[in-house]
């Protein structure tokens, strides 16, 4: 593999490492005095790596506790804490047993009683417990169709938080009177804590009307009686509940151009909120590449060029990929027969899309080498199924799961 491939993925290694949740967890409980009475809820991908570091400073205060994650997620026992697995993107029969779990530990607490609340991006699939009247086939269903429509997470979350009962602020509410300290992994572009996990223990920022805008936007299927379950309102308001956001896309963009500037690219962060359709992403970052080979703008060679954010795809096809394979194959379409230029992009979770790899990586010989391989890159995107196409040429990036979730890193060198 080319030392510029190298690269982009020592980059990338590198700043997950940098970003993975425990000392940032470890620094938020150690200023803080917690109470000897500690009920610890962890919930979402990097729930178990979260839940371990707060377990090793403060497990003798933890008199229970539990831990949801996405299947493979976990790696073992974590003193007496209850550790469960279960559906993501999609709920399941796994989510609502563990969610309840929770619950019953965190009902019938004292004034005195802190729940330490680890979030983590995830947590709308992994901790549900639906609404009254609303079945786990209603939210698989929901669930599928928006994940397919092309509505953004916030979109997303805004109809799931509607159809259950413990997000939008109504898990910190079953708390009560106990007080939640809520410690936050941000996945959500622009940290907005009412969208994260879809704001379990955050105030909620949207309205019904929201819910129906959205509903309709996307023609999204709803039984009648949904309808007048999304009009439930939600938490304006919380008093029992302290956050703080303990990592997010931002600093994993920064620890990234601090690596390349170590490997003699220098770096440029253009955004850390990119959020369009992945392949039209993959098309602008691949124009922006051309123009540093062709006329040195806006950076000179030997450079970086990095973006934070988490784009989109409306699944039209039957294809198999996710949004950062998208945006790596359509971009190999507009960097062809460009020398000594990479572009990489993965989810740091490590997961992208329904799928074992976490991205996908492309260069100037991607094209050619598909062709070769008798595959046609806008076929493969129309069908979204760009892993299939990215596997053929050996340019998938398998990581596993990382133990961290703070959105989608591009990276793309020239030099
Ligand atoms: N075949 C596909 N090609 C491209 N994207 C897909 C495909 N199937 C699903 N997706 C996208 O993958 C997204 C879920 O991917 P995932 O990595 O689990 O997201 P997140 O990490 O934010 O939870 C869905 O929202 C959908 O847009
Ligand atoms: O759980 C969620 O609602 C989202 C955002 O936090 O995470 P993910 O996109 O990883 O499912
Ligand atoms: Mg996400």
């Amino acid at each position: 593999m080319s030392d510029l491939r190298n690269d982009a993925l020592d980059i990338i290694d590198y700043s997950i490492k940098a970003v993975l949740p425990d000392n940032a967890v470890k620094e938020a409980i150690k200023k803080r005095k917690l109470p000897d009475k500690i009920v610890l809820v962890a919930i979402g991908k990097a729930a178990w790596r979260m839940a371990k570091a707060a377990h090793e400073i403060v497990g003798d205060k933890i008199k229970s506790g539990v831990v949801i994650t996405k299947y493979h997620h976990s790696q073992g026992k974590i003193g007496d804490l209850k550790i469960f697995e279960a559906g993501h993107p999609v709920p399941d029969e796994n989510t609502i047993k563990a969610s309840s779990e929770a619950l019953k530990m965190v009902s019938n607490l004292s004034p005195e009683d802190t729940v330490l609340f680890l979030v983590s991006g995830g947590g709308s699939a992994l901790f549900e417990v639906p609404q009254e009247g609303v079945t786990l086939e209603d939210l698989t269903g929901v669930t599928n169709q928006l994940l397919r429509s092309g509505a953004d997470i916030v979109e997303i979350n805004t109809i799931r938080k509607r159809l259950s009962a413990v997000k939008g602020g109504r898990f910190a509410l079953l708390c009560k009177p106990a007080k939640v300290l809520a410690l936050v992994l941000s996945d959500v572009l622009g940290d907005r804590l009412d969208s994260i996990a879809s704001g379990p223990a955050y105030p909620d920022s949207t309205t019904w009307e929201d819910a129906i805008r959205i509903i309709q936007k996307y023609g999204i299927q709803l039984r009648p009686e949904l309808l007048k379950v999304l009009k439930n309102e939600t938490p304006k308001s919380l008093d029992n509940v302290e956050t703080e956001i303990i990592g997010s896309v931002s600093r994993v963009c920064e620890v990234a151009a601090e690596r390349a500037k170590m490997l003699g690219y220098e770096p440029m962060i253009f955004t850390t909120t990119l959020d369009c359709e992945a392949r039209e992403a993959g098309s602008f970052i691949a124009a922006i590449i051309r123009e540093v080979v062709t006329s040195s703008r806006p950076l000179k060679k030997p450079c970086a060029l990095i973006f934070g954010g988490e784009t989109v795809v409306h699944v039209r096809g039957n294809g198999k990929g996710g949004r950062n394979q998208e945006l790596a194959l359509a971009a190999a379409t507009k960097i062809e027969g460009l020398r000594e230029v990479v572009i990489a992009s993965v989810g740091t979770d490590g997961t992208d899309g329904p799928t074992d790899a976490a991205g996908g990586i492309a260069d100037g010989n991607t094209a050619q080498k598909l062709k070769k391989k008798g595959i046609n890159i806008e076929s493969a995107l129309a069908n979204n199924d760009s892993y299939h196409a990215l596997d053929a040429v050996g340019s998938l990036i398998k990581t596993g799961p990382t133990g961290t979730n703070v959105n989608d890193l591009i990276i793309a060198l020239c030099k």
